[in-house]
């Protein structure tokens, strides 16, 4: 192996990074990569608005996330197809609020966590997708 192919053999070990220098992603509760903002206080839902608010929510089908402040639920529609049209409806209206659910789908099952990121918790951008979010759902909840 001649000398240049011995040096380019090295280079990768030299741009390697040592562990304590690798750039970490900054993880937040809500796991959102974001600390709450400066108004986050303000934006969460007051104990009089969560059980004006929430309560209906827990009422059809939406529970509390352990561990977070947040709401969840789980959605089971007919096929992937029916699924993936209801979840094309929610990104619509999410990117119009500019507010954005956590969800996880399997072919016909959507599950949503919702969380305002910005407050590190829950707010009434939360309550507003969530009215949404069963509005359009018809027929698709467990
Ligand atoms: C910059 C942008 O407006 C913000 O990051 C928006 C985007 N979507 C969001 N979605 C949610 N769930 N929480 C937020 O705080 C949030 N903030």
């Amino acid at each position: 192996m001649g000398p240049l192919c011995r040096a380019v053999s090295f280079l990768p070990l030299l741009m390697a990074v040592p562990q304590q220098h690798q750039r970490r992603p900054t993880v937040t509760a809500a796991g959102s990569g974001r600390a709450p903002g400066p108004d986050a206080k303000r934006m969460k839902l007051s104990d009089d608005e969560r059980t004006e608010k929430l309560e209906p929510l827990l009422k059809a089908g939406w529970s509390k996330t352990d561990g977070r402040d947040a709401i969840e639920k789980k959605f089971q529609f007919k096929d992937f197809n029916q699924a993936w049209g209801f979840m094309s409806r929610v990104a619509l209206k999410a990117e119009k609020m500019d507010h954005h659910p956590e969800w996880f789908n399997v072919y016909n099952r959507v599950d949503i966590t919702l969380s305002t990121h910005d407050c590190g918790g829950l707010s009434g951008k939360d309550v507003t997708l969530a009215s949404f979010i069963d509005s359009v759902a018809g027929s698709g909840t467990q």
